[in-house]
């Protein structure tokens, strides 16, 4: 079942839109006049063209010797014109899509805009990438991703009315109208198919109005039908608004084909093909290499160049297109083609009035926050765990009273609160691995940077900490009988909270380092054991070795947390001695033994645990959580993938 979600946050993300459009554009006849309209006219960029692209690296499998990937490539597009980049598996399809878009110098040759070489800057302002992965939030509707997609990505000088005019043309040119308020989807909650998923993904690399669009196999993983559906949408749109799309694609139906206005085939890095669509069936026909009937002209293309799994003769049968290509006139034609286009600098106004980091954060944070409230997986089945842990917690430790035989397990339950709540971080791991996956490919396409989404997640992060050191310590504290008092609730609640902030400022820093799940879960359990060992409860501070004294025992965030937490519930606070025939036996010596009773600062004393300490405590944990944020800053800044 589609969930159709009415957007009760719309108000949130485009409040006057919202409203506008409310009352003017919620019917089918205004999406029928908008479909079909241009959205972004490309006057700017009258061609993408490259000469002679050749690209060396170091062969991994030679002792790094030198090795063309790509061998002088070159190609033309014009506006309106959509090309395919074909060919086997390893053949260079990505490489050359990747130098066509900057993001990989070639060793050789020149990729030109308009005829001139052109600043990175001014490339990435004219053009937009489209990843091979969809990596879309899936607890968002359609219509609220684009509109975070246009608030992320749109200059400040662009006005709201202007913004949401964009997001609206786009759910209409690719077919999403009635999908506008359905969700992504997520594993457990169903939403749009991967057909237009892929448009969805699309259509946010559109907003800012691209003259060229880069696409990196948008086809992959689609059924042929769901393939024709999402390339016909690109190709409608790049004829409507001129655009010029360059698309990597494996091996397209025959109708997918026809979509295209050209055709690139590579093998090993060379040219095998540079031409029109509708020219393939001749071409190869004049190398005697003739499609046969019925056949797909892009399965017998493929077949041509494909060494790894074809017969026996299939070098040779490679050697003959690749001879047929050189010594024919086209790739003189090409050239000369190139060489006759006029020398002139795109004009485009440069990207200086991106949105504040302020805009950004205020952005990122409203996504996550309906992102929040929406994804079960990721906060609330965390929420129900930390809940059944309380319970669990305060059950087990069911109504401890103040004598001398419950001090242990009071410092026990004390101490697994501390420490396992802590442990149980590991359970962010997934959801930051995911927001980060999201982050990495904004990034790429230039919305925002470490800092803006790190911030977010620090801040997106706090109510949702709070919100479980409460109902956890609401639920436990009373079961298990803490030290009953206003004050001390609060105070506990502060510890845990600060004992979570640290623990997920952990999970952030390490996930960073390792953004792979199992690796991340491993280690950040392995920390968490690590500082439950060297707290000083399991093994007391005197018996601890100097190694993991001084070298973990200290930065252990879990270790002040579990000596505010012993503070909070000794200080103020009488024990019961035993009383056996009479006589009165204490476990603890105190100036109260002759009432036998235990004064609780016994107990901390016995642990070295002086009251009078808290307020630097809560300053250490600061400084650590700080230190994990700024480190997790740091890694994140360095590594881009
Ligand atoms: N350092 C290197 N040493 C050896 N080979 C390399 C090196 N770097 C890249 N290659 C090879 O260059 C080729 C081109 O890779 P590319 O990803 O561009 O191909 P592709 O056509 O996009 O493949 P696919 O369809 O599988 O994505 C591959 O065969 C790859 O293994």
């Amino acid at each position: 079942m589609r969930e159709s979600y009415r957007s009760d946050i719309e108000m949130l993300i485009m409040p006057d839109d919202a409203a506008k459009r409310d009352s003017a554009v919620a019917g089918d006849d205004v999406e029928k006049q908008t479909s079909g309209q241009s959205l972004f006219l490309n006057h700017d960029v009258n061609s993408l063209a490259w000469q002679d692209v050749t690209i060396t690296v170091k062969n991994r499998a030679d002792e790094g010797r030198p090795l063309d990937i790509l061998v002088a490539s070159s190609g033309i597009v014009r506006p309106g014109q959509m090309m395919a980049l074909m060919g086997p598996s390893g053949s260079g399809k990505t490489t050359l899509l990747n130098t066509l878009a900057q993001r990989q110098a070639p060793t050789r040759g020149k990729v030109l805009i308009n005829g001139a070489e052109c600043p990175l800057t001014t490339h990435r302002a004219v053009s937009s990438f489209v990843e091979q992965e969809d990596t879309l939030i899936g607890s968002l509707t359609v219509e609220e991703t684009l509109k975070f997609a246009a608030k992320l990505s749109l200059p400040s000088t662009v006005s709201k009315t202007e913004a949401y005019s964009r997001v609206s043309s786009l759910i209409d040119a690719f077919g999403l109208s009635n999908q506008r308020r359905t969700l992504i989807g997520t594993p457990i909650q169903k939403g749009i198919s991967g057909g237009q998923k892929r448009r969805v993904s699309v259509a946010t690399q559109l907003i800012t109005g691209p003259r060229v669009l880069y696409l990196d196999e948008p086809t992959s993983g689609l059924d042929s039908t769901a393939s024709f559906e999402v390339m016909s949408f690109i190709r409608n749109i790049a004829k409507q608004n001129n655009l010029i799309v360059i698309a990597s694609i494996h091996q397209p139906s025959t109708k997918t084909l026809e979509l295209f206005s050209k055709v690139t085939l590579l093998s090993k890095g060379e040219t095998c093909f540079y031409g029109a669509v509708s020219e393939i069936d001749q071409y190869f026909r004049g190398l005697g290499m003739e499609i046969p009937h019925l056949t797909n002209p892009s399965e017998h293309m493929l077949d041509l160049t494909n060494v790894d799994f074809g017969p026996q003769d299939a070098q040779t049968r490679l050697d003959i297109v690749l001879e047929g290509w050189k010594n024919s006139e086209r790739p003189h034609d090409l050239e000369n083609e190139i060489r006759s286009l006029s020398s002139q600098q795109v004009e485009v106004a440069p990207l200086t009035t991106r949105p504040s980091i302020f805009s950004q954060v205020v952005t990122l944070v409203r996504r996550a926050f309906i992102k929040s409230y929406r994804d079960l997986v990721c906060y609330w089945v965390r929420v129900a765990m930390y809940m059944g842990l309380a319970i669990m917690m305060g059950t087990v430790w069911l109504r401890l009273s103040p004598t001398q035989d419950h001090i242990q397990p009071f410092i026990n339950a004390i101490f697994f609160g501390s420490a396992f709540l802590s442990f149980m971080a590991v359970a962010y791991v997934p959801a930051f691995l995911e927001d980060r996956a999201v982050f990495v490919k904004e990034r790429a396409n230039g919305l925002y940077g470490p800092t803006a989404f790190l911030v977010t997640n620090f801040l997106v992060g706090l109510p949702f900490l709070f919100l479980i050191a409460f109902l956890f310590s609401i639920v436990s504290y009373w079961l298990i009988n803490l030290r009953p008092d206003g004050g001390a609730f609060f105070t506990w609640i502060m510890w845990l909270f600060l004992d979570l902030i640290a623990a997920e400022s952990l999970v952030v820093l390490v996930s960073s380092i390792f953004p792979n799940f199992v690796v991340a879960l491993a280690l950040v359990a392995f920390a968490n054991g690590l500082w439950m060992s060297v707290g000083g409860f399991l093994v007391a501070m005197p018996v601890l070795n100097v190694f993991w004294k001084y070298v973990f025992h200290y930065i252990d965030y879990q270790a002040y947390v579990f000596q505010g937490m012993m503070v909070n519930e000794f200080k103020d606070r009488n024990y019961d001695c035993e009383v056996q025939d009479g006589n009165c036996f204490c476990m603890y010596q105190s100036a109260l033994q002759d009432q036998c009773k235990i004064e609780g600062r016994a107990v901390l004393d016995a642990y070295d645990y002086a009251p009078g300490r808290e307020g630097k405590w809560v300053g250490i944990l600061i400084v650590i959580i700080v230190v994990y944020r700024l480190l997790g800053w740091v890694v994140t800044y360095l590594k881009k993938t």
